[in-house]
């Protein structure tokens, strides 16, 4: 697996979300869309289940060769045969997860408070996560957001790619890529969305021109 990978447009699950549709389908939707990463993002499950949820996430995801990536996890990850990891502040250290996975899979680590974006310099990560760049109903036990002021400093100081989340939409998804971002993760945007495909569509389109501008503004 490219430990790299294409950050563009990263939907990050939540069923809850998905407002009784199928998983499976809103996923698969999504990503026909355009989503370039999948998170599997589960709370509540059983180990078995979550194993069960991956391993079946794994093999719809393999055939469009979008990457999936566990949250929390890494035994979950382990057993699912997935391309990496995502780790909060409070989950397993960097280097123990990255000691547990080996080589080739992509490892994730949100950066709540400044300190943090810092403290990541050390550690060879595929993206550091700005968490939360806003405010959002999704996930309340969050840190101060960073604002798009915080993302330019988190920009200036790291040489990670930059992912964005929390309450990321149509509207400030371009300016949070004209600000530093690599790319955007989602969940509601996505997943509570009429059409899930048009949503990611839509949203992909805004990050990609975001990057290429102002290459393309006077073109
Ligand atoms: C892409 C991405 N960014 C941030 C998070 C949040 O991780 P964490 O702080 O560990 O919180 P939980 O998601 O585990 O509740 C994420 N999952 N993905
Ligand atoms: C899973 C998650 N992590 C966050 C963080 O700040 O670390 S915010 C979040 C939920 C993002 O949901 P929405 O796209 O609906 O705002
Ligand atoms: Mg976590």
């Amino acid at each position: 697996m490219n430990i790299n990978p294409n950050l563009e447009l990263y939907l990050v699950t939540d069923e809850a979300a998905c407002l009784g549709r199928d998983f499976f389908w809103v996923v698969e939707e999504a990503v026909k869309g355009g989503v370039t990463m999948v998170q599997l993002r589960e709370k509540s499950l059983s180990t078995r289940t979550f194993i069960d949820r991956a391993r079946r996430l794994k093999s719809l995801l393999e055939t469009y060769n979008v990457p999936l990536i566990i949250n929390d996890r890494v035994d979950v990850a382990l057993a699912a045969d997935a391309d990496g990891v995502h780790i909060g502040q409070s989950d397993m250290p960097f280097q123990m997860a990255h000691r547990l996975l080996g080589e080739g899979k992509i490892i994730g680590l949100s950066a709540e408070k400044q300190s943090d974006v810092l403290e990541a310099e050390h550690w060879n990560l595929s993206y550091l996560a700005v968490s939360p760049l806003f405010n959002t109903p999704t996930k309340t036990d969050t840190e101060k957001p960073w604002e798009l002021d915080g993302l330019q400093w988190a920009r200036q100081q790291s040489r990670h790619p930059l992912v964005v989340i929390g309450g990321l939409h149509p509207g400030n998804a371009g300016e949070a890529v004209l600000n530093g971002a690599t790319g955007i993760a989602v969940v509601s945007a996505i997943c509570s969305a009429p059409s899930p495909r048009e949503a990611a569509r839509e949203l992909k389109t805004i990050v990609q021109e975001s990057i290429l501008w102002p290459a393309t503004k006077n073109s």
